[in-house]
């Protein structure tokens, strides 16, 4: 199972490029596409998922270009829209069957496959109550739903966890990760704790352009010896602001503590701290936007 994304681009208004030049390799795993907002995320899934089409470059489904034959890839993806909507006074199963039907599929082994998932997505207690009435976690394990209908290889996740409390969002994470195995995850999100526990992979995306696309422990490997603790006092921070990339910062009696991603000891009293995912990203952010 194999998604190539081969300079792939995107024009959305003459001489402005939402995306430029992306090429990414998917195999099955989970993909966390990080970047802030406007970075191109969505635009890239609607690529991948067949919705809009690239400007140029070219997305292939196991050597098969999606554009000549959408659906080849079609018949076998699962995508839930960052604006995903619910028919609020539908309760689970008659939504689940409308959304089957729309995508072409039915019978009786739906309704076998519909109560699974639900149950699957611990759902199972409310298949008689309307979804209006349901939480922000709950309505996203319905829009999961619908993408699973059809047990797709390719499932395809724009921003699940906005709009959730932090539970939800744990709560969501893991339900990912049980449906990880044989298929291929993509999750987007501009929230690094979204995707750090889970990705097997992780994508980071800004104006348009992929900066870089490696296993987390890459990434944490890249960024050793290159993040230090420095102590200041707190009139000092706006001049710090501007000097250096800080990844945290904590105000103690003795001053702020701030935490620093730099090549070099930021100041001679420096002390080196191991990485955490967060400086890894502020790291190839600043290096890869800066150069
Ligand atoms: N239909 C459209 N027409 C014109 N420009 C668009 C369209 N959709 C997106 N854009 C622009 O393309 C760029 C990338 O947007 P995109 O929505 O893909 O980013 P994103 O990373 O998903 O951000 P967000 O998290 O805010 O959705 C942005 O500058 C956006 O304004």
């Amino acid at each position: 199972m194999l998604l190539e994304i081969h300079q792939v681009g995107k024009q959305y208004k003459k001489g402005v490029w939402a995306l430029r030049e992306i090429n990414l390799q998917l195999r099955p795993g989970i993909v966390g596409l990080l970047g802030p907002n406007g970075a191109g995320k969505s635009t890239l899934m609607r690529i991948l998922a067949t919705i809009s089409q690239p400007t140029a470059g070219t997305v292939t489904w196991n050597g098969v270009d999606i554009r000549k034959k959408p659906d080849e890839l079609r018949c076998t993806l699962g995508y839930l829209p960052q604006d995903f909507g619910v028919y609020p006074h539908l309760n689970p199963i008659e939504f689940l069957e409308y959304a089957a039907a729309l995508k072409g599929l039915g019978g009786r082994q739906m309704k076998t496959r519909i109560l699974e998932i639900l149950e699957l997505l611990n759902l199972h207690h409310v298949l008689k109550h309307p979804i209006g009435s349901f939480s922000g976690g709950m309505r996203q394990r319905i829009g999961i739903a619908q993408a699973l209908l059809n047990d797709p290889r390719l499932l395809i996740v724009d921003e699940p966890t906005v709009g959730l409390d932090p539970e939800e969002r744990m709560r969501f994470r893991s339900l990912l990760t049980d449906l990880s195995g044989e298929r291929i995850i993509i999750f987007s999100t501009h929230i690094l704790s979204d995707i750090e526990a889970t990705a097997d992979q992780i994508a980071i995306m800004s104006k348009g352009q992929l900066l870089t696309n490696s296993d987390p422990t890459v990434l944490l490997r890249n960024v050793q010896g290159k993040v230090w603790s420095v102590i200041i006092p707190d009139e000092e921070i706006q001049e710090a602001r501007t000097r250096w990339t800080i990844s945290g910062t904590i105000r103690r009696e003795d001053g702020l503590h701030l935490r620093i991603v730099s090549e070099t000891p930021p100041l001679p009293q420096a002390i080196e701290v191991s990485p955490s995912l967060e400086d890894a990203y502020l790291y190839v952010r600043a290096n890869q936007e800066g150069a």
